[in-house]
């Protein structure tokens, strides 16, 4: 069998957020060059402690991403980030990409959501190493069969964005992230997801924008239980999104209605392990809902702040479960069911997906 065989099986992510999937070198490079020239603006050794720090809280976890946020402030750093992190995917062998973002204003500088959502794009234009398949397309791409260049074979990657809602804003900037998804389709935006501190603010400001989101036919995440929270989780689950993620503090009356109605669960074991949303690994309702068969993708959250890739996370899975590969392929197949792109791109990636799997097979 081969070594590192979770790095080389294809894989599906769908839930990994651009801020926090920054490369670490760059991360480190920005702060440093920005704390060389404008002394204030960062303290870079609250970044250095926070990026090594094996064991993260929820409130360190956040207190990251605002310093990731001072780091990451025009339109050229948030190209050059997205790239990357495709560029990171690709290598990791991940197929389909499903990045989410949350849309920024930056008025010193004319930053708006629009704007941001464009230098991102920007970025998906800009990678050169791989072929991002990013604009959907009517009938059949057949976008992941080799295609052979003079005898090379490219590596590509389908890629879809998601729009996020922080929990700090307010209903008229989540109605304004959502028409922009709305405007922005046609560029391969496919979702809204509903994300931030779980501490901060009510999800129900946000429920008019998701709602209409949802009208308008977008599909809808929502990241619930990452803390206990009883009557939220329930009316999430009761707002019926299309996908959920975390479940952490669900209690008995929340999983009887998660299985009953299979909203697929997108899984971050390092997320929940490292910010101690979950005990231990053991105790992980990974096992509980594979035994159950519930829809389930595994996903990274953030590799840069959670220092993972998805291998690694399907690699996590296999050693703390007793999954084999072929388990693990299967997992990584069944993901394609649960995207947010449409029946042209699930059909390829199914068609892809059927053709690698002979070499799967132990
Ligand atoms: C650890 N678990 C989590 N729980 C909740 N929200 C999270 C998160 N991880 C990331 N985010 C959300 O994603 C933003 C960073 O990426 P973008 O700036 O949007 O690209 C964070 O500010 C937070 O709102
Ligand atoms: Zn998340």
């Amino acid at each position: 069998m081969e070594k590192n065989w979770c790095l080389s099986m294809p894989k599906v992510e769908l839930h990994a957020h651009l801020n926090g999937s920054i490369r670490v070198s760059t991360l480190l490079e920005l702060a440093k060059s920005l704390n060389e020239t404008q002394k204030d603006a960062i303290d870079f050794s609250q970044v250095e402690h926070l990026i090594t720090k094996c064991d993260l809280t929820l409130t360190e976890v956040f207190q990251l991403f605002d310093l990731i946020h001072n780091v990451i402030t025009d339109h050229n750093t948030v190209t050059r980030i997205t790239k990357e992190v495709i560029e990171d995917f690709a290598s990791d062998n991940v197929v389909y990409l499903e990045l989410r973002t949350t849309p920024k204003r930056n008025d010193s500088i004319g930053m708006n959501k629009r704007s941001y959502v464009d230098a991102v794009i920007e970025g998906l234009r800009s990678v050169s190493s791989v072929d991002v398949d990013f604009i959907p397309k009517t009938g059949d791409s057949k976008f992941l069969t080799n295609d052979k260049c003079n005898g090379n074979s490219r590596k590509r990657i389908i890629f879809r964005l998601i729009l996020s809602i922080d929990r700090r804003e307010t209903t008229e900037a989540a109605m304004e992230t959502v028409k922009l998804a709305l405007e922005m389709r046609h560029l391969g935006v496919v979702g809204i997801d509903l994300s931030g501190n779980p501490k901060t603010g009510e999800w129900t400001t946000y429920l008019p924008a998701l709602k209409f989101a949802r009208e308008q036919g977008l599909n809808v995440t929502l990241h619930s239980g990452e803390i206990r929270n009883s009557k939220e989780i329930k009316n999430m689950l009761e707002f019926h999104p299309q996908r959920i993620r975390h479940a952490c503090y669900f209690e008995d009356e929340h999983w009887r209605k998660l299985k009953s109605s299979k909203i697929p669960v997108e899984i971050c074991l390092t997320s929940n392990i490292r910010t101690f949303s979950v005990a231990s690994i053991e105790v992980h309702h990974f096992a509980y809902l594979y035994k159950a068969k519930h829809p389930l993708v595994l996903c990274t959250d953030d590799t840069c702040v959670f220092n993972t890739t998805l291998s690694e996370e399907y690699k996590y899975a296999a050693d703390s479960f007793g999954l084999g590969r072929w388990e693990m392929f299967e997992l990584s197949r069944n993901a394609v069911e649960y995207i947010f792109a449409d029946n042209g791109v699930k059909n390829d990636l199914r068609k892809y997906f059927n053709s690698v799997s002979k070499n799967m097979e132990v």
